[in-house]
């Protein structure tokens, strides 16, 4: 096994879990989307949204900083990111190009089964009894081969914007990456990655690091009290970066310990971070893999892109305690906690927790 791509081909979907209902054509909420007893876990949505923490990355302390929001919240808004506005608005523009085409040009882009790439449902799906307000479309490496069955003459712009935003993605994660790790106390010189100059695979052609970009479109929807845009759920890899396409709706919540789902409204300009369990192994429990969701609303629609980064799959994830506590989870290699979380979901950091 050497990518995402391998790992998701051992825990194939059924097909059925796979097709996004065409949304445009239904007036009210059908009942494989309806959620039951969804309005009592709305605690908090006629409050104020909570303002995430803002980190400046050219702050001299940020290091500090980011690491005590990763401790206090397991997420974060990031500013002086890199990400220039222009390629924010490119992606922007080419997330929506996709997303409004008409369903049956859309299904051209259909994932397979045991795909990890192209359009469907969220790849939690199965785990729950009714389907979500939402399509995806998931890039791993190259978009292309999707691109091209969907625009065979227009797929090139598509390709370039997304490869250039995975790769500005990837430094922007890498960087943030080692401030996280120098916070723990790490020893410098592992941090230039490189995956932490594990010496697990001496095969040249091995990739650098494990990645993702996930388009989510989540539509208006006639009744958002019954539905669900996407269900609470954790990140699998170390860490996410969302941005959530300007002009169209917020819709994110976290689950707060001792106050409920709390909204998340992005600053403009800034990008959310979020830790994933693999960060939350990494360090020994100290940052909280946060639960979070998104809801959805009825006239607006909203639009995110999510960048999941990790170390590539045959990396052996273990805890790090600089001061020698006992470790509380024992060693998995990405790839295999990738099939766990695939096959039990939330139930896969448990089976990795030791105490
Ligand atoms: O749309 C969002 O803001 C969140 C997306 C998300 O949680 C995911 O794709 O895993
Ligand atoms: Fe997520």
């Amino acid at each position: 096994m050497s990518s995402l791509s391998d790992a998701y081909r051992n825990a194939p979907l059924l097909s059925h879990h796979i097709i996004p209902l065409d949304f445009e054509s239904v007036k009210h909420v059908p009942e494989s989307h309806s959620w039951q007893n969804f309005d009592s876990s709305l605690s908090t949505r006629d409050q104020p949204p909570e303002s995430l923490p803002i980190i400046d990355l050219a702050d001299p302390n940020a290091l500090n900083l980011v690491g005590q929001v990763c401790e206090a919240w397991g997420m974060f808004q990031v500013t002086n990111h890199g990400i220039s506005s222009v390629l924010l608005t490119d992606v922007e523009y080419e997330t929506k190009r996709f997303f409004s085409l008409p369903s049956k040009e859309k299904m051209k882009a259909l994932r397979s089964p045991g795909g990890a790439s192209g359009y469907g449902v969220a790849r939690i799906t199965p785990f729950f009894n009714k389907f979500m307000w939402h399509e995806g479309f998931t890039i791993v490496e190259s978009p292309v081969h999707h691109a091209r069955e969907v625009w065979p003459h227009g797929y090139q712009r598509f390709c370039e914007v997304m490869e250039e935003y995975q790769k500005k993605m990837k430094e922007l994660t890498e960087r943030l990456l080692v401030l996280i790790l120098k916070f723990l106390g790490l020893p410098g010189v592992l941090l230039d990655l490189e995956w932490l100059r594990h010496p697990t695979s001496h095969d040249p052609c091995r990739p650098d690091s494990c990645t993702a970009l996930q388009l989510n479109y989540y539509p208006s929807c006639p009744d958002p009290t019954r539905a669900m845009g996407l269900a609470p759920h954790t990140d699998s890899l170390l860490l996410t970066v969302i941005h959530q396409v300007r002009g169209t709706h917020g819709g994110l919540e976290i689950l707060k310990d001792g106050v409920g789902w709390v909204r998340i409204v992005p600053m403009e300009g800034a990008l959310v971070v979020n830790v994933g369990d693999m960060l939350h192994i990494m360090s020994n429990g100290m940052f909280p893999s946060v639960l979070h969701r998104v809801v959805v609303d009825k006239t607006s629609h909203r639009m995110s892109l999510a960048y999941f980064y990790g170390p590539p799959v045959d990396h052996r994830l273990s805890p790090f305690t600089a001061s020698g506590a006992p470790v509380r989870f024992r060693p998995v290699t990405v790839g295999k906690y990738i099939e766990m979380k695939a096959k039990s979901l939330e139930d896969a950091l448990s089976q990795v927790r030791v105490r």
